[in-house]
């Protein structure tokens, strides 16, 4: 991990929906080759920062810098034209369309080339294609309509799509949602390994702890709008706030109840 590039940075980013502080003055940084977890309980704010970041939602307040770069109040476009990508929560593929085509079009766009109406789409960026399929382990899907696939290679595609447009920084917003819990824990770290071996940021949210726990080399913990806690995941899981909020939904890791720790 190539650590000291500061990739993000996020100063005193507010927003409020009437009377609702969703997010207030949040602020870190975010290094190349990092893989940073923003958690906290439902209505945190884990959802406006993300969008706030990519250009969906404009801060009332705050500076978002990517590469020194500010990109704060952009489009989503021209935010991705900067090197961030993003997974959704909801597969968003072609599914009538091949695994491979449907990676064809995310390089033909990132490229921006227009369709020649004398060249075939399935000779257009085909290696390339071939070759992020390999990268995500599914080098033998190639051919296969995109409709067919079972949710998990679905997700392990769109990460080839999101690799597609050479990310410096990868937002994912809930990337393993609706996946069965070995799945969850493959396909974070496959991203974890790319982001590592490509020097690619990654910021993401998530709900399964032993996801983020597992795989996060900081956490964020937002709760009502503001950062709480932030640091390795040994630190965050001692922390007794953190630990407070987490109690009534299960997930309390109560740090008194280790092994060797004082009754
Ligand atoms: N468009 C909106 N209009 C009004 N209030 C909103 C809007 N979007 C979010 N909120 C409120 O802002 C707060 C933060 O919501 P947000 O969706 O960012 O939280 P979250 O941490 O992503 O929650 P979850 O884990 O449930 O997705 C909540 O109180 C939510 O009701």
């Amino acid at each position: 991990m190539s650590l000291g590039v500061s990739l993000l940075s996020v100063e005193g980013l507010s927003k409020s929906y009437g009377g609702i502080h969703a997010v207030r003055s949040v602020s870190f940084m975010l290094q190349a080759g990092e893989i940073l977890a923003l958690i906290g309980p439902n209505g945190a704010g884990k959802s406006t920062c993300f969008d706030m970041l990519n250009g969906q939602n404009v801060p009332d307040s705050g500076r978002i810098t990517v590469m020194g770069q500010e990109t704060t109040g952009r489009k989503p476009r021209e935010v991705w034209r900067l090197g961030v990508g993003r997974t959704f929560q909801i597969t968003a593929t072609y599914p009538t369309m091949t695994v491979r085509e449907n990676i064809q079009v995310a390089l033909v766009s990132y490229h921006r080339r227009l369709f020649d109406f004398w060249t075939p789409m399935m000779s257009i960026e085909r290696s390339e294609a071939d070759r992020l399929l390999d990268l995500v382990g599914m080098a033998g899907y190639a051919e296969r309509p995109c409709g067919e696939l079972a949710y998990g290679d679905l997700k392990r595609l769109e990460l080839a799509i999101a690799f597609a447009n050479q990310p410096k920084l990868l937002l994912m917003d809930e990337p393993t949602a609706g996946m069965a819990p070995r799945e969850r824990v493959e396909l974070m770290r496959l991203t974890a390994r790319i982001a590592r071996e490509q020097s690619i940021g990654v910021l993401f949210t998530e709900h399964d702890m032993d996801v983020v726990f597992e795989h996060a080399d900081r956490i964020l913990v937002l709760n009502r709008g503001s950062l709480i806690a932030e640091g390795s995941p040994g630190e965050v899981r001692a922390n007794r706030e953190v630990q407070a909020i987490y109690l009534g939904e299960g997930l309390l890791y109560d740090a008194d109840h280790r092994e060797g720790a004082p009754a």
